[in-house]
């Protein structure tokens, strides 16, 4: 079973010349969520001693002290930090200070804020709305309302006092089928939301419908009218309502218009096929996100294939909803609010925004990519299901694929856009095998509202820099504009240069180094020179924004070291070892001192500094004890206050390193940090983190049992004990003696040394020797600029040839798992599996940011 939150989002084929199966590769996306925050947070937590910022709620004063063997699983739940607002224009403006961007919060975390948040205020609305609705049914002569008269919700709040204060926007309670319509302040607003609803309520109200009942939508076409269904639909009518005035209103926050269909009548032809939006010309790039983001999960994209003549590479983006495949494309009423019916635009808008009156259903037949319709070709009825001209609202309606684009649209960009939702990159690389570029690609969503919620997701987009000014006011008796996060930046720098005082200096831990982000990342760097003590509160800042880097940054200094790892092919040769290192950076928690050992092999060029034991795990146990003792008289609260006052700083040796960013987070690399696990410089940064690679051997799992998988570079060993964790036999190869060492050693920690055959040797030398059911694959990235490289090429970018590596594993097995850069040229990797293969792309996120692609091959793929 998997521990994680997994989907399938969508379904890419890629052909190469003709729409055949043979020149086929079909591409599987997906994706799989797991969380570490708490892990994080314990490292944290052990790090600072007083948080004074209280926004920082870990809910974690048990964890503190709890055993970390018995930590709570990725499932688990835990609080989230409350994240700072006014986020994207500071972070350009961290980025011009030189400063890293994370100084001013991830946009994407905001935005899960959101939903929950938005959630409660729905909530309330409902309260109030059923109230009203009970009372109408009781007759209750207070508070009923006249029919199509609006009544403002603070009036209803009046009488309901809790309930008052903490909208977002005034609405007001129409009294027709629960059709509640903003008020906003600003009326050209809500002139658009309801021409905006007007024009595709009904649609989506069925849409959803159909979505959520597959089996009623088709024996009742009408249930507004059953008595059975009435209350159903009522209240999904007021559900889906706010959940597309929410949409809505977070699209037109951003800037965004929605133009009534009036409009677009005098709007070009090409810009008619942009439904419903009208984007500000400077955002004209986001512009199907837009229509996306309100028009949420409708789109049944086909865009007719101009074929190689233009060069174009052409697409088909089809959304497909599982639930609604049932129901094909079989005649059936579109849902209409009764009240409204006949008062609809009557499919005025349907050429331009025929998303809003279309139905879910897409008849898997018309996924098929023959049928795609080729620019010339005419379109039947069969291919399109319906006469576009057939006006939607209360009449009969075939229910086909709602939106298409005219063949003249840019299938590259239509491309793009979808691929810059889903979060994959699309690439011009090489191909394996000597593919030539593909010819076509369709798309096909297998989650219905992905696109949506790719939105509150961090996938790297770029950062979206608003016009907004920032005022730095020294006068801090005036009411300061300046954002919260431009305070603390600017107090931070302040406080970097004070001198410290020397209570503080007792118990932190001296930077004398630059204090430097490598989360090449974000592309910032925070160079700030310092030979002072970090003050305590803006140390946990520093902390938290710096010794949290991505998995990326690990990586991403997986540079030219990895080439002085290279031995010469007359060291090569299969040796086991089982030997630790000797110059290791030691981070051991067990009390014993470093060890140096002489190295028999003089190819590892690295001067490694052999650390003490951290001073904060002395700490920690003198506290524990230090605290037993002193229970008596002293209230629990004392005693937790207590324990946070002492400072758990990672040793010197890495607090004045650029790994002190990863001190913070090394119970996410190894959840039993503390019981023996030993990292050198480049485990620290290229380890797959404990979650991860936990969840890749549930993969296997699923497929295997008792399988035995190499770990062709296993490095520390972060991916090879979660494969023996899971009962699986690892034959472990890496290169470099020292990581073998290291891997051993951790593999000790976690018990399950025996399981695993460490082997020091070449990969590539050694692979056509192996023989095992699964390889994975976790090369050396190739250096930092994986990450700034908008597009990842596995042929090219990496110290390894990646198309080498995977031929020489097909070798032992088909079933391979790669483990690549999330930026990795999907179609590039995709090409892997060769014509009329298939392959499973899974991007992985971490607390809900992407970080890594997991590649798929043979029978590891997971199916629809
Ligand atoms: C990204 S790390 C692997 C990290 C590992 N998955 C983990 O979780 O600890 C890549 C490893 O590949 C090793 N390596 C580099 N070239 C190699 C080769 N030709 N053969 C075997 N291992 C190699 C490096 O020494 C490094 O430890």
């Amino acid at each position: 079973m998997l521990c994680v939150e997994w989907n399938h989002v969508a379904e890419m084929c890629l052909y190469l010349d003709d729409l055949s199966e043979e020149s086929r590769i079909l591409c599987l996306c997906s994706r799989a969520f797991v969380n570490d925050r708490h892990l994080y947070c314990l490292g944290l937590r052990r790090v600072y001693r007083n948080k004074k910022n209280n926004e920082r709620d870990y809910n974690d004063d048990e964890e503190e002290e709890e055993d970390s063997s018995s930590l709570p699983a990725a499932s688990e739940t835990f609080k989230v930090p409350v994240i700072e607002e006014e986020l994207d224009s500071e972070a350009e403006l961290m980025l011009q200070m030189g400063l890293p961007v994370k100084f001013g919060g991830s946009s994407y975390e905001k935005n899960f804020i959101l939903p929950d948040h938005s959630f409660k205020e729905h909530k309330k609305r409902r309260k109030v709305r059923n109230k009203h609705q009970k009372c109408k049914n009781e007759s209750c002569v207070d508070d009923v309302v006249e029919p199509a008269q609006d009544i403002d919700i603070e009036e209803v709040r009046s009488k309901n006092p809790d309930q008052s204060g903490k909208e977002e926007s005034p609405v007001t309670v129409s009294e027709g089928a629960y059709s509640l319509k903003p008020t906003a302040a600003d009326p050209t607003i809500q002139k658009s939301w309801e021409d905006y609803w007007n024009q595709h309520g009904q649609g989506l109200l069925w849409q959803d419908w159909v979505v959520k009942n597959p089996e009623i939508s088709q024996s009742n076409p009408e249930p507004w009218n059953s008595s059975e269904t009435t209350e159903e639909w009522n209240k999904h009518y007021s559900e889906s309502y706010w959940q597309y005035y929410e949409q809505f209103n977070y699209w037109t926050q951003l800037g965004w218009t929605f133009n009534s269909p009036g409009e677009f009548a005098e709007q070009s032809t090409e810009d008619a096929k942009l439904p419903s939006c009208s984007p500000p010309p400077t955002l004209e790039k986001d512009l199907d996100r837009l229509c996306d983001g309100i028009v949420n999960g409708l789109e049944n994209i086909n865009l007719n294939i101009n074929e190689a003549e233009q060069d174009c590479k052409p697409i088909s983006v089809i959304y497909e909803s599982h639930q609604a495949q049932d129901t094909e494309n079989h005649e059936t009423h579109c849902p209409c609010d009764p009240d409204h019916c006949d008062h609809q635009n009557g499919g005025s808008g349907e050429t331009n925004a025929p998303s809003g009156h279309s139905s879910s259903s897409q008849p898997v037949s018309q996924l098929n990519p023959e049928k795609t319709v080729h620019k010339g070709q005419a379109r039947t009825s069969e291919d399109n299901g319906e006469d576009d001209d057939e006006p939607p609202e209360c009449k009969q309606a075939k229910i086909k694929r709602s939106h298409e684009l005219d063949v003249e649209e840019n299938p590259q960009e239509v491309l793009a856009e979808s691929s810059t939702i889903l979060g994959l990159k699309h690439g011009k690389g090489q191909k394996y095998g000597g593919i030539p570029d593909f010819k076509h690609r369709t798309l096909r969503y297998l989650d219905k509202g992905v696109r949506h919620r790719s939105h509150f997701l961090d996938m790297h987009r770029p950062v979206n820099v608003k016009n907004r000014h920032i005022f730095f006011a020294d006068d801090s008796d005036k009411k300061s504009t300046k954002s919260k996060t431009l305070k603390k930046v600017q107090t931070f720098l302040r406080k970097v240069e004070e001198p410290v005082d020397d209570e503080i200096n007792e118990d932190l831990p001296e930077v004398e180094d630059s204090f430097s982000s490598s989360d090449s990342d974000e592309q910032d760097t925070l160079n700030v020179k310092s030979t002072n003590v970090l003050a305590e509160s803006h140390l946990e800042e520093a902390f938290e924004e710096h010794y949290y880097p991505d998995i990326d940054e690990q990586s991403e200094m997986q540079d030219a070291k990895s080439n002085s790892y290279l031995l010469d092919d007359s060291s090569m040769g299969i040796e086991t070892h089982c030997k630790l290192p000797s110059n290791a950076i030691w981070c051991s928690a067990d009390g014993s001192s470093p060890q140096e050992q002489s190295r028999d092999n003089a190819d590892s060029t690295r001067q490694l500094v052999p650390l003490e034991i951290p001073s904060y795990l002395q700490v920690e146990t003198e506290e524990k004890n230090g605290s037993q003792v002193s229970t008596a008289g002293r209230s629990n609260k004392k005693k937790k206050q207590k324990s946070k006052k002492k400072i758990l700083s990672p040793p010197p040796e890495i607090a004045g390193s650029h790994l002190a960013k990863y001190w913070a987070q090394r119970y996410r690399l190894f959840s039993r940090f503390d019981e023996g696990i030993q990292l050198d410089e480049e485990g620290w940064f290229s380890v797959t983190p404990e979650k991860i690679a936990e969840h890749i051997a549930q993969r296997i799992l699923q497929c295997f049992k008792n399988a035995v998988v190499v770990d062709a570079f296993c490095g520390v060993g972060g991916n090879a004990i979660q494969f023996a964790l899971a009962g699986m036999r690892v034959i472990a190869v890496d290169i470099d003696p020292v990581k073998l060492d290291l891997a051993y050693n951790n593999a000790q920690v976690y018990g399950v040394e025996d399981q695993i055959e460490f082997i020091r040797a070449d990969y590539m030398h050694v692979a056509p020797d192996l023989k095992a059911d699964v390889v994975f694959l976790s090369p050396p990235w190739g250096g930092p600029d994986y990450v700034s490289a908008e597009i990842f090429d596995i042929k090219t970018m990496m110290n390894l040839d990646g198309f080498e590596i995977f031929r020489l594993s097909q070798k032992i097995t088909k079933n391979i798992i790669y483990f690549v850069p999330r930026n990795t040229d999907v179609e590039q990797v995709a090409s892997l599996a060769g014509p009329g293969g298939q392959v499973e792309v899974e991007q992985n996120f971490l607390n809900k940011k992407l970080k890594t692609l997991t590649v798929y091959f043979g029978d590891l793929i997971r199916k629809p």
